[in-house]
């Protein structure tokens, strides 16, 4: 099981779908459009910031039992892990407490934490990071459309962008519980650029390929 992880905007959802047509993987999205705690987060994240993170946990857990026990290898769209990035620093603004997170964080590993002999192995075989810089982030929400996530509606949401994006290249050093790679959202422009996404596909099937064969 291949994992995408990365801010908002980085790509995450085209680059699954293009590499589930190529390496002949099954893809598995998490629906933005039909949560319904999204909306409701944005506008009001103090309420619903702990709401919003069960809603996550409980059907990314889901998506990571389907993929397993399909009988394709699969990829998957967005980490598991990445979620407690989002919460801490909700929780760092003032969306919830540090006690939420904290028990969140050891929920998490809970659920995570793999059982010996079990046919189910839950973390991922590879992670895949998309990192892209700020101004690429800013321009793809923008381009993207999705109402509830502009800045000019919430001139706050900029400031949440900002420290989400710093944050997200110490989340990615720290990760630990696969293997994992980057790939680099600014240079190569994989969705527009088929030369940029032949680059990309080289990379992950190499790297993919080598810890097969081991
Ligand atoms: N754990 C979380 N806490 C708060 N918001 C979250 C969390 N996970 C996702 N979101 C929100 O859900 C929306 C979708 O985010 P996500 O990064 O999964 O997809 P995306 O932006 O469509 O990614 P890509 O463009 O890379 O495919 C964003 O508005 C993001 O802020």
């Amino acid at each position: 099981m291949l994992v995408l992880a990365g801010t908002i905007g980085a790509g995450k959802t085209s680059l699954t779908k293009m590499l589930a047509n190529e390496m002949d993987l099954s893809g598995y999205y998490e629906s933005v459009d039909d949560n319904e705690i999204l909306p409701l987060f944005y506008k009001n994240p103090q309420k619903y910031a702990f709401l919003l993170q069960i809603y996550f946990l409980n059907s990314r857990l889901d998506l990571i039992k389907q993929a397993r026990l399909d009988a394709k290898d699969s990829i998957m769209d967005r980490s598991i892990y990445e979620d407690s990035l989002m919460f801490r620093l909700n929780a760092d603004l003032g969306r919830a407490t540090s006690t939420e997170a904290d028990i969140y964080d050891s929920l998490l590993e809970n659920m995570m934490e793999e059982i010996p002999d079990a046919k189910i192995v839950k973390n991922p075989d590879l992670l895949i990071h998309i990192r892209i810089s700020f101004d690429t982030m800013l321009k793809r929400i923008k381009k993207r459309g999705r109402s509830f996530e502009q800045i000019d509606k919430d001139p706050e949401l900029y400031k949440y962008y900002q420290l989400l994006n710093e944050r997200y290249n110490s989340w990615y050093d720290n990760y630990n519980q696969s293997p994992k790679m980057q790939i680099d959202g600014d240079k190569y422009d994989f969705v527009e650029n088929e030369a940029d996404f032949k680059i990309v596909l080289a990379q992950i099937k190499n790297k993919y390929e080598t810890l097969i064969s081991c």
